[in-house]
């Protein structure tokens, strides 16, 4: 009877003990009413934020995924209980991101395309601005506008054997100044030309010599490793942080930002030149068929 009464004052404990972890956890864990294409969850322990792209088959940068991006992060720079963030891909081990949507560029108004273009400046305005710490977990492959995206972070920790770069020219396109001035800014002007010029697409241990990713680790320690060096990052003073980042990116931003309109007529100027919709239109062909 004794050992009986033990037993069950054990799994009295027992039940209660996991009950008070589950209430822990889950006051711990904070999921952000968000879209499914941009998953948030904030850990209210830490107040990191993980943002996890969640947009099938690749994360292509469409109309769609650029608002919710932008708008999930400027819900975080207003939210003060967020101290940083961590961006990753919900497509581990194959993408980060393909970049702009193809699709948005191949045979549109002039309407459609300003429209759109609009919508990337405000996500490289929201991005690359964010006051707060941003590490980027680059879990797949990261070509163009996905390499973009990781270079508006303040850190990158990469998966091994993926691929990385501003490869806009190998489309026939090129990439706009404020992706140049990112890869400037990460890895010197001597690569950063060698890299845009010739479309260079880096692997991953190529990336981290030059300093285009910080770290190459294996793909289940990109998150981890991501959390690490979040956590660090946030016990600078962050008054200090906030104002040595916004003075070091302000220069480029602010070219932007004065003339928003002539960058506009000047990306649909050149995408709508005759050469570029074809270069852009057999690119897209070659994508489709690369499967068959
Ligand atoms: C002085 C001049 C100043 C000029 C100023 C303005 C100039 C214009 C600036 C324009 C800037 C552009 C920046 C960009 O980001 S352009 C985007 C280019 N992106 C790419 O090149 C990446 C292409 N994708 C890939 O390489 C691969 O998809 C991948 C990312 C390596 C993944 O490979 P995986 O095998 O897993 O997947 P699939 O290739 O089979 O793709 C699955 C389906 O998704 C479609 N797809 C892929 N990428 C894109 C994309 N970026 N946009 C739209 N659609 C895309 C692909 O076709 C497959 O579709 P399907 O299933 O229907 O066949």
């Amino acid at each position: 009877i004794q050992a009986l009464q033990i037993s069950e004052n054990k799994i009295i404990k027992t039940k209660m003990l996991s009950r008070a972890c589950f209430r822990q956890f889950s006051a711990s864990i904070r999921r952000m009413s968000s879209t499914n294409i941009v998953e948030t969850n904030i850990d209210s322990g830490t107040g990191f934020a993980t943002v996890t792209l969640s947009q099938p088959p690749v994360n292509s940068l469409d109309k769609n995924l650029l608002t919710a991006i932008t708008d999930r992060f400027k819900k975080l720079s207003d939210d003060s209980s967020v101290t940083g963030a961590i961006l990753t891909s919900k497509f581990d081990g194959k993408v980060f991101s393909a970049g702009l949507n193809i699709v948005d560029m191949f045979q549109k108004s002039d309407d459609h395309l300003g429209e759109f273009w609009g919508m990337v400046q405000e996500w490289y305005l929201t991005i690359q601005g964010f006051p707060k710490p941003l590490v980027s977990a680059i879990n797949g492959h990261a070509p163009t506008g996905g390499c973009a995206m990781a270079l508006m972070s303040d850190y990158r920790v990469m998966v091994e054997g993926k691929t990385i770069g501003l490869n806009e020219t190998l489309l026939g396109i090129v990439a706009p100044f404020f992706f140049a001035d990112l890869m400037i800014a990460a890895v010197g002007r001597r690569h950063a030309e060698f890299a845009l010029n010739n479309g260079y697409l880096y692997t991953s241990d190529e990336a981290l010599k030059i300093g285009l990713v910080d770290e190459v680790v294996n793909l289940d320690q990109v998150v981890p490793t991501a959390l690490k060096i979040l956590t660090k990052m946030t016990k600078t003073p962050q008054p200090a942080y906030q104002v040595c980042k916004n003075f070091l990116r302000k220069e480029t931003m602010d070219t932007l930002r004065n003339d928003r309109a002539g960058d506009i007529a000047h990306f649909v100027g050149f995408v709508q030149q005759p050469n570029v919709q074809k270069a852009i239109g057999g690119y897209l062909q070659a994508l489709k068929q690369r499967k068959k």
